[in-house]
């Protein structure tokens, strides 16, 4: 197996300072090195550079030509990533950046199954959003069953939706706004919501998830990971949390069980904010429980690991 890490450092899908600085704090963290150390190859894409463009609103809107040349830009990278044949690890940055990476994660593959793992839907229109925030709103860009309820927007005309409602899978909601729940109800979307975590445990989650997802045929997978799925007693360095969220070893577990179907194709790990942490122990729980989450989907096992090529 190998890695192909891309960083993107974007926070104007949302208004909090600091979440364009989780790249280069998961990176001084050591994932590349612990992926090594665990027999995956790593090959670090750098971060990407996003184009200066004008951050105007259109109305409640914010920073929509910004949100839309950046998403542009991943996607076109998440794409080449793939067609290096690696596992693509999208550092974020903002969930506004699974826009571009399930879009060039699809543009490589084709058809794809995605696992959306958050205490949120992000599944807002540009029409129901009540922040304007995008980071609340990419899932609406992606749905076919969606594209009717998308306005042209500047920057966003690249975007083609290329996941269908019945390939998807969410995990963990526990915020979920009036105008997404409508949606996801109306699309029959698959959701096991944290109080379906509770009455059924990971385990059978994981379980149903992958039997739910592989019934039509065996897809790549892409693991959207929301560190704020994760209950903020573990993550509290992240801009919007939830509490009540998924402990440590049920966060870690997901990646677990995924990593072991082998479909695993491209995993986000988003919201990490180091300046939101109260203490440095805060940023540094945080940004751990991001790189073992990231380790778990390379195959690590809690139960102990050794080199393969051990006889
Ligand atoms: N539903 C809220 C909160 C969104 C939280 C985004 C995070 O999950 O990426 C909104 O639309 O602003
Ligand atoms: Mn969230
Ligand atoms: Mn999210």
């Amino acid at each position: 197996r190998s890695a192909g890490i891309i960083g993107a450092a974007f926070w104007r899908g949302q208004s909090r300072l600091g979440v364009h600085e989780g790249p280069d704090r998961i990176r001084s963290s050591g994932l590349l090195e612990r992926l090594k150390q665990q027999g995956c190859a790593v090959k670090d894409y750098g971060n990407l550079v996003f184009d200066d463009v004008d951050e105007s609103s259109v109305g409640l809107l914010k920073s929509v030509a910004a949100v839309g040349g950046a998403n542009r830009r991943l996607s076109e990278a998440m794409k080449a990533v793939k067609m290096d044949g690696h596992t693509a690890v999208m550092l974020g940055g903002d969930h506004s950046l699974a826009i571009g990476s399930i879009h060039g994660h699809s543009a490589a593959v084709g058809e794809l199954s995605v696992v959306w793992v958050d205490a949120h839907a992000d599944i807002n229109t540009p029409l129901t959003t009540y922040t304007g925030n995008f980071h609340g709103q990419p899932m609406s860009f992606l749905l076919h069953e969606l594209h009717s309820k998308v306005p042209v927007l500047p920057n966003f005309s690249w975007v083609k939706p290329c996941l269908s409602a019945k390939d998807l899978v969410y995990i963990g909601l526990r915020d979920v706004d009036p105008a997404e729940h409508y949606i996801l109800k109306m699309l029959g979307v698959k959701v096991f919501s944290i109080s379906e975590v509770d009455r059924l445990g990971v385990a059978r989650v994981m379980e149903e998830t992958c039997d739910y997802l592989t019934t039509r045929g065996k897809k790549p997978v892409h693991l959207s990971y929301d560190i704020d799925a994760i209950d903020p007693s573990v993550t509290p360095a992240t801009g919007t949390p939830v509490v009540g969220g998924l402990t440590y070893r049920e966060g870690v577990y997901i990646t677990e069980h995924l990593s072991q179907t082998g479909l695993l194709s491209a995993v986000d790990l988003v919201e990490v904010n180091p300046q939101l942490g109260k203490t440095e122990a805060d940023v540094q729980s945080t940004v751990n429980t991001a790189v073992d989450l990231l380790l778990g989907c390379f195959r690590r096992l809690r139960e102990g690991n050794h080199p393969t090529d051990y006889t």
